[in-house]
């Protein structure tokens, strides 16, 4: 284990052993001193995340691997806000998502990333916030009711009501939102909701509710105009100082006022880092290279420019060009500074043996009840205003928000009273308009019979969605599948006189099942039937309920067998559909 005075005495063998400038020495124990290293503590002591050697590659198959990052060396500590900079392509979102623990299946890190000299696991997803570039919220929701969801499901269990109402209030304050706190969040192209200033905002306070360490977005100006976006990195700023939180941005071409606003900012260059450092340093060294930025114009345009390979016949001169920044950056002052702080950080890794659960198990995650309910009220008031989409479940299942059990129970408790009360109101009133068998157990079983077939087709839907990527896909299996369910229902065709090898489908038909419940609720115990109005036409007479029952196969012994057969299948159903929709997330 290595203690406070050790790491001290490290950082100095370290710098007499490097002869490093007294700055050089500054920045380092500046980093030591936030935090003891006999104790693996990032929430108390504030983190250095450090990576290096870290090359990142994505394959496709296993003939096709395609390197996006080369040997990416660097180091973030608590209080700083640094941005990624580079061309379209150059790896900046693949960089970020590794270093937050959050990649894509089928992309290969190889090197060293740490955080407090521990390598990251799925603990980042406790100790990191990641801010999306594409805000996915259920937008008939308001910005109250979203962050009431989340807060529930994302706090420790211990914490009090009053407590989460007070962060609540707290982070809408840091964002600035509180006067939108009862405004719906909207989808686009709806009337008055949030503007895009506000959502971008949202989803900072939705992060903000478990006051990360290390914050990680992904773009967060984009889309936004130049007063917004400056509001916005101002907010990151205050955070990064007053909360001592890391935060590591992806940003595209950012005006001049908002790139001198970070401390630090990291370019990227096909996969290679072409500088790492303050941001006026970055244009010193740009121009020590030849690339001085001409007066008037926007140092982060210009740097990005000269670094982004231009298709076309001057491709090869231009990854030259970057190329050979790269070689000088990984060679100069402000790359070895990096280098201390990163050996150091390695250092502690290879000596150290901190044990992160210490850190991690003081926190409770909710207890599954809670979070369930809570799902179930989201749920719900989506069933409510607006029907939801598929992508934010996948985006809250790989943040670990909750899990796919959670989210399946409580959508099928959300819709279950309107799959009861719509059938239940049809049967009110089209069973005495239809004047069917006036007794209360013929009514009792056409209520339940339909509200079965109901739930079974729904459950049978859910199945579809979640076995299938696209609805079209679902649509292309669902279609057919519930034409031949109804044909062999009874009503079409006699089911006794199905082929043999046919003759299996009506046990999947809840249609059939329900058809022969209500027929037997009609017909049964029915002994004179009157067929004088019959006389004209040339419809055969059928004296008895039990007549009408065999002319369709039916039998008066099945009643409750349908009952139960549709409540099975509503359950088959809905196990499937669960099991399909976690072989979806289990790569996530
Ligand atoms: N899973 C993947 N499989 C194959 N190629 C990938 C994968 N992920 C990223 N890439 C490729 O890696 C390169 C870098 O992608 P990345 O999204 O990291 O770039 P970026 O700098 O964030 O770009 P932009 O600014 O346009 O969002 C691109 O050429 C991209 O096509």
């Amino acid at each position: 284990m290595v203690n406070v005075d050790d790491s001290v005495s490290l950082t100095m063998s370290v710098n007499d052993e490097s002869s490093r400038s007294d700055e050089s020495l500054k920045h380092i124990s500046r980093s030591i001193s936030l935090r003891s290293y006999n104790k693996w503590s990032p929430t108390e002591h504030g983190v250095t995340l450090a990576w290096r050697d870290v090359s990142i590659y994505a394959s496709k198959n296993t003939q096709t691997i395609k390197r996006i990052i080369n040997n990416a060396t660097g180091a973030i500590t608590s209080g700083s806000l640094v941005a990624m900079l580079g061309g379209s392509g150059s790896g900046k979102t693949t960089l970020m998502s590794a270093l937050a623990y959050q990649s894509s299946p089928g992309i290969i890190i190889n090197g060293d990333i740490l955080v407090n000299g521990c390598e990251i696991g799925p603990f980042m997803r406790r100790l990191s916030g990641f801010v999306h570039q594409d805000d996915l919220f259920y937008g008939s929701l308001t910005v109250m009711e979203h962050l009431t969801v989340m807060a529930h499901t994302k706090l420790d269990r211990r914490i009090q009501k009053h407590e989460i109402n007070f962060i609540i209030r707290d982070v809408l304050e840091r964002t600035g939102l509180m006067k939108c706190a009862n405004t719906r969040i909207g989808e686009d192209g709806e009337g008055k909701v949030l503007s895009g200033g506000e959502k971008k905002r949202l989803a900072f306070a939705t992060e903000l509710l478990t006051q990360p360490a290390i914050l990680f977005c992904d773009e967060p100006t984009t889309g936004l105009d130049s007063y917004n976006a400056q509001i916005l990195v101002e907010t990151l700023r205050e955070l990064a100082l007053k909360r001592n939180t890391a935060i590591l941005c992806t940003i595209h071409q950012p005006s001049s006022e908002l790139f001198a606003m970070f401390d630090q900012v990291l370019f990227l260059a096909e996969g290679r880092i072409a500088f790492f450092g303050d941001p006026d340093d970055a244009i010193e060294f740009f121009a020590e290279q030849g690339y001085k930025c001409p007066v008037n114009y926007n140092p982060a345009e210009y740097l990005i420019s000269v670094l982004s390979t231009e298709i076309g016949t001057n491709e090869r001169a231009s990854q030259r060009i970057s190329s050979r920044i790269c070689d000088f950056f990984a060679v100069s002052e402000a790359s070895q500074q990096r280098d201390l702080l990163v050996n150091l950080e390695m250092h502690m890794y290879e000596s150290g043996t901190y044990r992160v659960q210490d850190e991690m198990k003081g926190f409770k995650q909710p207890n599954w009840f809670t979070v369930f309910y809570w799902l179930t009220w989201r749920s719900l008031l989506t069933v409510v205003r607006d029907p939801t989409t598929f992508p934010i479940f996948l985006r809250e299942i790989k943040s670990g928000i909750y899990t796919t059990d959670q989210f399946y129970l409580a959508n099928i408790v959300a819709m279950l009273p309107g799959l009861i009360l719509e059938p239940l109101l049809f049967v009110i009133i089209a069973y005495w308009i239809v004047q069917l068998r006036p007794t209360l157990f013929a009514f009792i079983i056409t209520a339940i019979s339909s509200i079965l077939v109901m739930n079974v087709s729904t459950a049978c839907g859910c199945f579809f969605s979640a076995a299938f990527n696209s609805v079209p896909l679902a649509m292309a299996y669902l279609v057919p599948f519930d034409y031949i369910l109804m044909i062999t229902s009874g009503v079409f065709i006699k089911i006794s006189t199905l082929p043999d090898y046919l003759s299996w489908i009506p046990y999947f038909s809840w249609i059939m099942y329900g058809n022969e419940a209500m027929n037997i609720a009609q017909w049964d115990g029915v002994t004179n039937i009157n067929c004088t109005s019959l006389a004209a036409t040339e419809l055969p007479c059928y004296q008895s309920g039990d007549e009408v029952l065999q002319r369709y196969s039916f039998s008066s012994d099945h009643l409750y067998l349908n009952l139960i057969a549709m409540f099975l299948l509503y359950i088959l159903f809905h196990l499937f559909g669960y099991i399909f929709l976690c072989r979806r997330t289990k790569n996530l």
